[in-house]
């Protein structure tokens, strides 16, 4: 019988059947943790006198109230808070107790969950992999099954390494054609939330696939399927191929030897068969996708930089942005720049940012924040002098964390400001109270550093990272 890549990954880990009554059992391959998340997860397993059923198959990090400013000169982390230092004291403590393995501060692996778990080779094609956090759907890009879960699942995980699960529906997202060099994949996915809307795959995983997705690296492959959760899907998934293999091949999780030849072997059967339906299905012309930029207050309120507010903008959204129907964003003012988050912090974003910002300097009116999604990211920018780059233009770098992208650990925008922020949620209030956010490409977010306004498609050059 024909199957969906869906289908294929979900079968594999059915540990019984769903019926009318109840639903499935689901193996988790790979269960991911972070500090918010779960420490009541870890409560229970103490109150029911559990332990953790599979702590090899559990991974830790510390990403969204860790500080991204240097330890002082004691060599102590300096917290926005006390509730934040709470938070990754208790994760530490419960992965000492519970035997597993922590990228705490401090160690070179440390990072944003999203960044790190496909850096080291934790993730990888079809395993189902869990996180209390939504865009754990980011690693479905190396054609896994991964999706964010609760806190009380994070219990259940822990516990069983199993989950309860509903079967959801699929989703087929054909992208036809390439995109073009000054259209990267953040705009590309914007533009498909902005197609389908906020609800536009709720109970759906998606699959996208076609040449604008073969196209593309891995990097730009994880910024879609990140964003997945925006349009109201369970998840995102990408068949892995040959750009997949060759960013795992040597990692630290990675298979070795012999079995890396296996699970070569085993993951180049995971695509969606032809023949093979989705329950629903959405094509985009990648030819008509072009530079975008949010104007309200969810990212289903996104349009292409040239072009205007629309009629049908909601007033609230617009009233809480200070923006009007049918006016242009093309030179409005920024207060702030962030480039960080899980959708958008990678080496390919921060060489992109860097193209851009070379001999440049940031417009004296604006903030701009460089935040690496990990340690490894970190390093590796450092290793191609970019923090030179940043520096010297007048942007601040900094520690790897989640920072910006919502503000729990005191990274914040100031009320009323504007950030265009690379990140994937524009909420009110999500980079601080009152703050006003506009999500972009990292290439859109480093023109506007530099001009300190928001730059239209047409003027801002091209660069060769793209190219
Ligand atoms: C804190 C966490 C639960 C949350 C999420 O689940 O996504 C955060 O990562 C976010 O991006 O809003
Ligand atoms: S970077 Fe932002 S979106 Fe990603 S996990 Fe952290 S807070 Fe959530």
């Amino acid at each position: 019988m024909v199957k969906t890549l869906f289908d294929k990954v979900w079968e594999a880990h059915l540990v019984t059947q769903e019926s009318r009554d109840t639903p499935a059992i689901l193996y988790i391959d790979t269960h991911l943790i972070h500090e918010v998340t779960s420490p009541q997860a870890f409560a229970m397993l103490r109150e029911k006198k559990l332990k953790v059923r599979c702590p090899q198959k559990t991974f830790a990090t510390m990403d969204h109230s860790t500080p991204t400013s240097k330890p002082d000169s004691n060599g102590n982390y300096v917290f926005n808070g006390e509730k934040e230092k709470l938070q990754v004291e208790q994760l530490k403590k419960n992965c000492q107790e519970f035997g597993i393995s922590l990228f705490e501060l401090g160690d070179d692996r440390q990072g944003i969950v999203h960044v790190v778990g496909p850096e080291q080779g934790i993730t990888q094609p079809g395993k189902t992999i869990v996180c209390g956090d939504s865009h754990t759907s980011t690693h479905g890009a190396f054609g896994a099954l991964a999706f964010g879960i609760g806190t009380s699942e994070v219990g259940y995980t822990l516990a069983t390494q199993c989950i309860p699960q509903r079967k959801p529906k699929t989703m087929g997202i054909e992208v036809k054609g390439k995109l073009a060099p000054e259209v990267s994949a953040k705009d590309l996915i914007l533009a498909i939330i902005a197609k389908i809307g906020i609800g536009g795959a709720t109970g759906h995983v998606i699959e996208y696939y076609g040449e604008g997705i073969s196209a593309l690296d891995m990097e730009a492959r994880m910024t879609i399927c990140n964003m997945s959760i925006e349009a109201g899907a369970k998840a995102g998934m990408i068949a892995p191929d040959q750009v997949t293999f060759d960013y795992l091949a040597g990692r630290p999780y990675s298979p070795k030897g012999d079995s890396w030849d296996r699970a070569v072997t085993a993951w180049s059967n995971l695509f969606t068969d032809e023949g093979a339906k989705f329950d629903s299905y959405v094509s985009i012309n990648a030819a008509n996708v072009k530079p975008m930029i949010t104007y309200g207050t969810n990212p289903e309120m996104a349009i292409p930089i040239d072009e205007k507010i629309p009629e049908s903008a909601t007033q609230q959204a617009l009233n809480y942005m200070g923006f009007v129907k049918n006016e242009s964003l093309v030179d409005k003012n920024v207060d702030v720049v962030f480039v960080g988050s899980c959708t958008n912090s990678r080496i390919t974003d921060l060489r992109v940012v860097a193209e851009v910002l070379k001999g440049q300097r940031v417009s004296e009116k604006t903030r701009m924040l460089v935040v690496p999604g990990s340690h490894q990211v970190k390093a590796q920018a450092e290793a191609e002098n970019l923090d030179q780059v940043f520096i010297e233009a007048g942007a601040e770098w900094r520690e790897p964390g989640c920072s910006m992208c919502l503000g729990m650990n005191g990274d914040i925008i100031q009320p009323g400001q504007i950030c265009v922020s690379t990140s994937n949620r524009n909420f009110e209030g999500r980079q601080g109270k009152g703050g006003r956010t506009i999500l972009a490409s990292p290439r859109t977010a480093a023109m506007a550093a530099i001009a300190g306004k928001l730059v239209g498609a047409s003027a801002q050059p091209l660069c060769e990272e793209y190219a």
